[in-house]
């Protein structure tokens, strides 16, 4: 089959709209909705491509620096082979024109108010509404060990629902529960002990939807986000290898549930892919108190192990909502703190 690869572009304007452009009668998929672009030539860099094709389809002259590779997604359609690859856009010159699309439409996503979309896109619009900001608790540690329900819990509870109010300033939010020692199945204590453990994560499922999180996901076992209500489930690396070992697939069978998984190198990275997850999260960038014993990637190693990722990637490690820009350049959707937002405040 033809393979064929394609740089695409999602230009956000002001107002958190995004640029499609339908395709002509004339063409493949005609009256299909796409992001604007083209093939890549022989010897041009995606990059290069992109500039190039927006430039002859809509007119505009895209600046450098406001370019920031996202995802890169394999679709197979009848006629050829297709690898996208997706670049975020902030800013050009020009007013978008129709030199080869039928029309042109700004839309927000998740209200699309025009269809069908090209097949291949259909991850790419969903990834689109994935909150970009990752609020991941630590209230059991942060209370030392404090039982559920505690005075010094609940007060480690409302800390967490403050930052989840921060970082709902800039953006919508998914928040993380990442409760060690609230694990169930690393209880040792019996039946008590798991009441317990599953009322705290139920309790704090509660606060992040009260405090505004849009998506809630509990780090731990599939069974537990499904359990508890949760949207989706979060895998640490070791958890996710473990559970590829056991050859059982993704785990998330509910349709809708997320399932995230932390990313340290590339052996996990390939981890991550063979689990088809939906999101990855990838640090340390920066050195954190939360991981002393990893040495940070920083942006240029966290750029080449992230490289042309099929999903969102969200950013960790020492970072703050000011990072979010960065972490957009470094080819990162988001950016997920444990501390970072509440610093400044
Ligand atoms: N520009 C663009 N192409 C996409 C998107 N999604 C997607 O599957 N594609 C596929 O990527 C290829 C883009 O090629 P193209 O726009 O340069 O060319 P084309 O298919 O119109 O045909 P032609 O240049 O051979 O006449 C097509 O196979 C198209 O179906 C998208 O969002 N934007």
């Amino acid at each position: 089959m033809k393979r064929v690869a394609v740089a695409a572009a999602v230009l956000w304007n002001e107002s958190g709209s995004v640029l499609l452009g339908q395709r002509a009668p004339d063409t493949f998929y005609p009256g299909y909705w796409e992001f604007p672009g083209g093939k890549i030539e022989a010897g041009e860099t995606p990059r290069e491509a992109l500039i190039r094709e927006l430039r002859e389809e809509l007119g505009l002259e895209l600046t450098a620096a406001r370019i920031a590779p996202w995802l890169c997604r394999r679709h197979r359609y009848a006629h050829a082979d297709v690898t996208l690859h997706f670049f975020q856009v902030w800013g050009w010159r020009g007013t978008p024109q129709p030199h080869v699309h039928a029309a042109l439409t700004w839309q927000t996503p998740g209200a699309w108010s025009v269809a069908p979309m090209l097949p291949a896109n259909t991850p790419v619009a969903e990834a689109l509404v994935l909150p970009r900001l990752m609020v991941v608790s630590q209230v059991t540690a942060a209370s030392r060990g404090a039982p559920v329900g505690s005075p010094a819990w609940h007060d480690a509870a409302a800390r967490w629902a403050a930052s989840i109010q921060a970082a709902r300033t800039h953006g919508a939010v998914i928040a993380q529960i990442r409760e060690k020692r609230l694990d169930p199945g690393a209880e040792a204590g019996g039946d008590a002990a798991t009441a317990c453990a599953r009322l705290g994560i139920e309790q704090l499922v509660a606060i992040a939807r009260e405090a505004g999180a849009e998506r809630i996901v509990v780090n731990g076992p599939p069974e537990w986000a499904e359990a508890v209500g949760a949207d989706g489930c979060h895998l640490s690396a070791q958890a996710a290898r473990a559970l590829l070992a056991c050859g059982a697939g993704r785990p998330v069978a509910q349709d809708g549930m997320l399932l995230g998984v932390s990313v340290h190198d590339a052996s996990e990275r390939a981890v991550a892919e063979a689990l088809d997850a939906d999101y990855w999260v990838v640090g340390p960038v920066a050195a954190t108190q939360t991981h002393p014993e990893c040495s940070p990637l920083g942006w240029s190693r966290f750029a080449q192990l992230i490289a042309a990722p099929p999903v969102p990637v969200f950013a960790i490690g020492g970072l703050t909502a000011a990072d979010l820009p960065q972490a957009h350049m470094q080819g990162a959707h988001g950016i997920a703190a444990i501390r970072g937002w509440l610093r400044g405040q």
